[in-house]
This record gives C-alpha cells, sequence and structure tokens, in this order.
C-alpha cells in the first residue's frame, strides 16, 4: 500500500455515485480504533466531493482560491485512473479539488471544447517569486497580459522560421556533442547519457537565447546549474498550499519564499548582465525583429515597445524558454535512447534508414535536409514520446467558470489535470500499449498511422493541445530528431560490461518535467562500416 498519504485523505472517482476509493479504506483498516472512529465521524460530517461539485456549480459562493497541484504526487494519478478505470475523477488534494480526466473524449471537452474556460494555472507561490508575477508564459494566469506574452513567443521566438534559423546553431552543437562521444569511443568509456543529452539541450536554449557568446565565462554551465536548482522548487510540493490552515502558521510559505527569492537574486544577476550586455552591443541592425540571425534577446529588445514589457516580464518570458525547453527534450532524448538499447531491432531498423540516407564519406552532421526523408526516425520519436512523454500529466489547467466535462458539471476554481500518458496507453484506444513499437506509426500499414502529436489528436497528447499548448513543439522535435539521427549514425552503442538489455531500468521520478530515475551509461563505438 504506497498511495501517498494526501491522497488517502479523500479521493473520489466520478462514477456517477459516490464511494471512497480503496486507499482511504486500507489506510482505515491499519489504524487504531479511536482513529478510526475520529476518521468515521469526518466523513460523515465531509460532503462528498461530488456533492461539493453540484452545489458548486449551483453556484453556491465564490469559486475558491486557485492553490497549486503537486506534480511530485503524480504518480499515483497512474494508478488511481487504472486500478478504478475512471475517465474522469475527482481528486481532493487537501482543500483542493482536481479534476483528472484520462480518455481522449474527456480530454477534448477540457482541451477544445471548453478550451477558454479551462486556460488559466492554478496559483504557484514559487513561480510568483521565481517567474516574476508570474510573467512567464507557462504559469501566467489567462488573461490579457498571458495573450500578449504568448502571441510574443509565437511569432516572433518560436516560429517555424526561427527554428529553421537556428539550424547551424543545431548542426554546430550536435557537432560538439559528437566530438565528445568520439573521445570516449576512443578510449572505450561509458558515457552518461542524461548528462550528456541534459547540457545538449542546455547549450541550444543558451544559445538561442544569449547567441554565441553563451560559453563565455561558463555562462552555459551557470544556466544549466540555476535551472536545476530550481525545478525541484517550481515542480515541488508546498503542503501549505493544499492545506491551508498549516498556512495560519506561515513558517513553511515563508522558508519557501526566502528559498524562492534567493533564486530569483540569482536569476536576477544572470539575466540583468546579458540584457544590459545586449543593449550596449544593440546596433540599427542588430536590433530588427525581421534578422534571423538575432538571439531571443536582441528580438524581445526589438519589440519590446510594442508589446509594452517590462524587464521583468522580459526576463520571466526567457526564463520559460529555459524551463521549457530543456529539460523536456532531455528526458525525450534519453528514454528514447534507452527504448533503442532494450529493442536492438529497432535501433538496427534506425541505424540502417540513418546510414543508408547519409553515407559515412559525407563526414559531417546529419542535416535537416536528411531528416525529412527519415520517416521511421520520425516513427521513432513519436512513439518514443506516446510511451515516455516528458510532461505525462499536462501542466496543470484552471478552470474560471463552470463547464461540463464528459457530462459531469465542473464549477469554477478546480484545477484540471489531463493524464497524457494514461490516454496513450489506454488499451481501449492502442494496440498492445505497452510495447515500444515505432511500426505502429508507420504510414505504411501501421495499425496508429495516422495518428499525429498537433493537438489535433486527443489520444495522443504529449504537447497538450488548445490555446495551451507548447508553444515549443517545433523547437522541441527539431532538437530531438537532430541529436537521435546523428547518435544513431556516428557510433555503435553498447551496454557497460556485465550489462544487459533487460537490465534497464526504465524507472522514472516525477517533478516538473518526468526524469529517469537510474542513469543511463552507455559504451559508444565508432561505427565499423564506412562507405
Ligand atoms: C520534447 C519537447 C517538449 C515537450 C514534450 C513539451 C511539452 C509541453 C507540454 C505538455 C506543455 C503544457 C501544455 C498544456 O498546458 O496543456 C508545454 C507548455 C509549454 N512549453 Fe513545451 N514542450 C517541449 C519543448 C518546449 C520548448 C523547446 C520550449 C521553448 C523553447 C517550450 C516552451 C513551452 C512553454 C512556454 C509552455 C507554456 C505554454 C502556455 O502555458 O501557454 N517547450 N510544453
Amino acid at each position: 500500500m504506497d498511495a501517498p498519504p494526501l491522497l488517502r485523505l479523500a479521493c473520489t472517482p466520478l462514477f456517477g455515485h459516490v464511494h471512497q476509493c480503496q486507499e482511504s479504506e486500507e489506510a482505515g483498516a491499519g489504524a487504531g480504533a479511536a482513529t478510526r472512529r475520529r476518521r468515521r465521524r469526518r466523513r460523515r460530517r465531509r460532503p462528498s466531493p461530488t456533492a461539493t461539485f453540484a452545489s458548486s456549480s449551483a453556484g453556491a459562493g465564490p469559486p475558491p482560491p486557485p492553490r497549486r497541484l503537486a506534480p511530485a504526487r503524480l504518480p499515483a494519478l497512474r494508478r488511481l485512473a487504472r486500478k478504478h478505470g475512471s475517465d474522469v475523477m475527482l481528486l481532493r488534494l487537501g482543500a483542493m479539488p482536481v479534476l483528472v480526466v484520462s480518455s481522449p473524449r474527456a480530454a477534448e471537452a477540457v482541451l477544445r471544447t471548453h478550451d477558454r474556460v479551462c486556460a488559466s494555472r492554478p496559483y504557484s507561490l514559487v513561480a510568483e517569486v521565481v517567474m516574476y508575477g508570474p510573467s512567464d508564459v507557462g504559469f501566467a494566469p489567462y488573461g490579457d497580459y498571458w495573450r500578449r506574452a504568448r502571441k510574443l513567443i509565437t511569432t516572433h521566438l518560436l516560429t517555424v522560421r526561427r527554428v529553421q534559423a537556428l539550424r547551424l546553431a543545431r548542426e554546430q552543437e550536435v557537432s560538439a556533442v559528437m566530438a565528445r562521444i568520439g573521445e570516449a569511443a576512443a578510449t572505450g568509456a561509458a558515457v552518461d547519457m542524461g548528462e550528456l543529452l541534459g547540457s545538449f539541450a542546455n547549450d541550444l536554449a543558451c544559445r538561442a537565447v544569449m547567441g554565441n557568446s553563451f560559453r563565455g565565462e561558463g555562462r552555459n554551465k551557470l544556466f544549466l546549474e540555476l535551472v536545476s536548482d530550481t525545478s525541484p522548487l517550481l515542480g515541488g510540493f508546498n503542503v501549505e498550499e493544499f492545506f491551508p490552515f498549516v498556512a495560519r502558521f506561515g513558517v513553511l510559505s515563508r522558508a519557501v519564499r526566502a528559498k524562492s527569492e534567493r533564486l530569483r537574486r540569482r536569476w536576477d544577476e544572470q539575466l540583468d548582465r546579458l540584457i544590459q550586455d545586449h543593449e550596449s552591443t544593440a546596433t540599427a541592425s542588430k536590433t530588427s525583429k525581421d534578422d534571423d540571425e538575432d538571439d531571443f534577446i536582441h528580438i524581445l529588445l526589438s519589440v519590446r515597445h510594442e508589446y509594452g514589457l517590462s524587464t521583468e516580464q522580459m526576463k520571466a518570458i526567457l526564463l520559460g524558454v529555459f524551463f521549457g525547453g530543456i529539460g523536456t527534450g532531455a528526458t525525450a532524448l534519453e528514454f528514447t535512447v534507452a527504448e533503442l538499447m532494450r529493442n536492438p531491432d529497432v535501433m538496427k531498423k534506425l541505424q540502417a534508414e540513418v546510414r543508408s540516407l547519409v553515407p559515412n564519406k559525407a563526414q559531417g552532421p546529419v542535416s535537416d535536409d536528411n531528416l525529412r526523408d527519415m520517416a521511421y526516425l520520425r516513427a521513432v520519436v513519436k512513439e518514443s514520446l506516446r510511451l515516455h512523454p516528458p510532461t505525462p500529466i499536462l501542466t496543470a489547467h484552471f478552470t474560471m467558470a463552470s463547464c461540463s466535462v464528459d457530462g459531469f458539471a465542473v464549477p469554477a476554481g478546480v484545477g484540471v489535470l489531463v493524464n497524457s500518458w494514461a490516454i496513450a496507453t489506454d488499451a481501449r484506444f492502442w494496440e498492445d500499449p505497452e510495447a515500444f513499437a515505432p511500426e505502429r506509426f508507420v504510414l505504411d500499414g501501421g495499425s496508429a498511422a495516422g495518428i499525429d502529436f498537433r493537438g489535433a489528436d486527443f489520444r495522443l497528447l504529449p504537447f497538450g493541445s488548445g490555446r495551451r499548448m507548447c508553444p515549443g513543439m517545433n523547437f522541441g522535435v527539431a532538437s530531438v530528431e537532430a541529436m537521435l539521427a546523428n547518435l544513431v549514425h556516428r557510433f555503435d552503442w553498447e551496454l557497460p560490461p556485465g550489462k544487459a538489455a533487460r537490465d534497464i531500468d526504465m524507472a522514472e521520478v516525477f517533478g516538473l518535467v518526468l526524469q529517469r530515475k537510474h542513469k543511463l551509461l552507455l559504451v559508444p563505438r565508432q561505427r565499423t562500416c564506412v562507405e
């Protein structure tokens, strides 16, 4: 019995009738008689969560203040959805009502039918401090500011054209990684894939944000450190946000605020310096928002008046790029490589495709042009995002008015979690869902050939869908595909001596972004057959 204590307090799947879920009953079974009596009394007094739903939707009083959800507790949601077979569940995480949706139909209701109503985010103390308000795109509540900031990043920073313009940067960063792997291959040393792919994703994000100077004074390392120090707090669990009575004493929130403020000062120091450097080097030509060569800071400086942005808002938007772009890409790559090692036939097929389309004598990295013809590579990436989405529960949404989801009335002020992992591994919609089988996506007869991840099909949502859908999808996919193609083009991969494919542990750690629990150590070998 390992359900987290918060869920044991109260969790009720919405079956149309109310029942206490197994976790609560089992928790009761292990308790003393007095505790059991107290619990029974409390249960009798407490209205059922479903009843709360109905009365709130009838408009009884203002919605409760928005509260942050706890990603660290989310693994339990997988078990609950599976166990109760339920597409829509209402959980009470402490004082907070949270709707969990685990079917394409319910996800469509949240992300398409009621997209606007469900487009806000729950409050987060850490985001308020670290993200200046929050003024980034990811944590900002729905409203005028969010619309402006989102428009800015989708029309100036993360456009298809800008992603293409970053092609040279991508190729150079991939080449730098290949050189590091080459050194390891020469000595037979094992490579820590998480560390390698994490610094690749970080360097690429730094280069997009601040341009070619990103390695100067070890800036890329400083930012990597900042992201990894801030992520646990941003994705972590703050007990006071669920139990307001604890907040009366304020001790915990003071500690969380103090920690967040220390982090924000560290971010401030770096970002202020970068912005000042960019302001002082900006020339008329370097501040044109149409210049494909510009980095994100130059672009933000060139449009800040048009969008009415303060310096703090600019910094928050840049922070969003770091948090949106680094962990997700690294996680996607590391899980993909782990699956390829566990499935040698898939690895062979992928290598055959990449190597046949890019003869080794070309020497240079596999380019974006080559990638266009690699249908199997795209299927491998898609399958990996299905089985290991870096954000398995989409970033929490928050209802701004009442709406109906799959026949249930949902009031304003409810957190909404779309369990995209549960949907993408549900046997009702997927053949052999737990298997890593890219063939399912191959156009020529694959059972899921018609399913894409761009937000139109609610069976596959690694980037979400609707207004809050990931704006960095093209950026993320381009870097994952480029790195993966080069990893399998230039090298053969082996497990360290004494390890077998079945020893690769796929356990995950939940946080802002999913991570592998155990390191993936692999030994690279220069490929032997050279044309
Ligand atoms: C494989 C790579 C990536 C994956 C799987 C991914 C996934 C996601 C998901 C699931 C969401 C939440 C959607 C929702 O709330 O419904 C999201 C939001 C977001 N992502 Fe990504 N992402 C990736 C790469 C990136 C990159 C490279 C960037 C920026 C450079 C980025 C920036 C953002 C931002 C700013 C948001 C917040 C959008 C909003 O709230 O309006 N992401 N992403």
